[in-house]
């Protein structure tokens, strides 16, 4: 080793040293938050809700690509974002700590998604069911509600969309997470006595091939939700359950194989819902629902105005609509911000084409 190695306690010392320093800054950061705070309530700054409002989605979304953009490294940008939008709930919780609904129960991957989105900070609280997460909003028992809404593998989930269609909430976000399923057992579980398989329905048909080539003869149980699977399968020693690392984590479960997901980009993205709208990011997205009359060429007349303006669709999906048999609502999804002016042109050009335009938000296309 040269002469002038730095030495292991030299090292520390360095450490102590950054440690006292980011301490400092951080705990100055929290002090601008607070005052951040006093200032929205001087300005009466209160959103449709008439509520003050404290969480900004557009400022969180510029702060954190902010940060991926300067990371000079060696951490990864989305390593640095992950410990920033911790700071930042923290943050936040001093103003006022969010509350959300998700999709429960406890250890889904909605609440993972959701912790992701507003970080470690916010209060959750879990609901049986899409429709009671929206409810949960609309009354105003929570800020925010967390939903998913289309999974890579297994397409849209219809819940979501069709509980938009009698709700007033809009989208103010979207998170997108890597969908990692494991193959989890009890204490008392060996593998070659598992006969069960417990999981819910979308995570089993991601696992389809996996599950065919290892344990073909097991039984498969759909059940509500893959924490519901994990919960279950705690106490019985002939069975295993299909769920992520929070679920495993919460019920203390042991993972006999990881990663089973048959496609290696098993991804599902949930939409953030809530009363008021988001101002522009500069990077955004927006969702709407249409409904065009029953005539030819609806599909056409619907796609041009998005065309002629060279707007970037992300995604187009037909549900039937509750009006009658045989007639269907879009939901599209396309970049841009509703007040964008070319886009607030594409909407006016489609309002005269459709029998029915509904703005479901524009919010900032997902950071983490
Ligand atoms: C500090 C603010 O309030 C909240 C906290 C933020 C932060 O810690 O950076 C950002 C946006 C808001 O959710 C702000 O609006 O700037």
């Amino acid at each position: 080793m040269a002469d002038k190695a730095v030495t292991l306690d030299e090292l520390r010392q360095r450490i102590d040293t950054i440690d006292s320093e980011l301490l400092r800054l951080i705990s100055e950061r929290a002090g601008c938050a607070q005052q951040v705070a006093e200032v929205k309530m001087a300005a009466g700054d209160v959103g449709e809700d008439g509520q003050v409002q404290f969480y900004r989605p557009e400022r969180e979304a510029q702060v954190l690509r902010r940060i991926m953009a300067d990371n000079p490294g060696p951490l990864k940008g989305e390593e640095m974002a992950r410990l920033f939008r911790e700071i930042m709930s923290a943050c936040l919780a001093l103003e006022q700590p969010i509350r959300l609904a998700y999709l429960g129960p406890e250890g889904t991957f909605t609440q993972q998604a959701a912790l992701k989105h507003f970080g470690d900070s916010a209060v959750t609280k879990p609901m049986a069911a899409i429709d009671e997460v929206f409810r949960e909003v609309e009354a105003g028992a929570v800020q925010y509600g967390v939903v998913p809404v289309e999974n890579s593998t297994e397409g849209v989930i219809n819940h979501t969309l069709d509980s938009f269609m009698g709700s007033q909430l809009k989208i103010s976000g979207e998170v997108v997470l890597r969908i990692h399923h494991h193959l989890l057992v009890g204490p008392n579980t060996r593998r070659e006595k598992i006969s069960r398989i417990y999981s819910h329905a979308q995570s089993l048909a991601q696992c389809r091939k996996w599950l065919d080539a290892h344990f073909p003869h097991a039984e498969r149980i759909a059940v509500s939700s893959n924490a519901e699977a994990a919960r279950q399968v705690r106490t019985e020693w002939h069975s295993a359950a299909i769920a992520g690392d929070m679920a495993a984590k919460l019920y203390e479960l042991e993972k006999v194989e990881e990663k089973i997901e048959d496609s290696p980009d098993n991804s599902t993205r949930f939409l953030i819902i809530g009363d008021s709208s988001v101002p522009a990011s500069g990077d955004d997205k927006t969702s709407i629902v249409v409904a065009m009359r029953n005539q030819p060429g609806a599909l056409h007349d619907l796609l041009a105005p998005f065309h002629r303006h060279q707007i970037d669709l992300t995604r187009v999906e037909t549900r039937p609509s509750r009006s009658g048999a045989w007639n269907y609502v879009f939901f599209i999804d396309f970049r841009g911000h509703r007040d964008d002016p070319l886009i607030t042109e594409t909407l006016e050009e489609l309002r005269q084409c459709a029998a029915d335009v509904k703005v479901l938000g524009s919010y900032p296309v997902g950071v983490l």
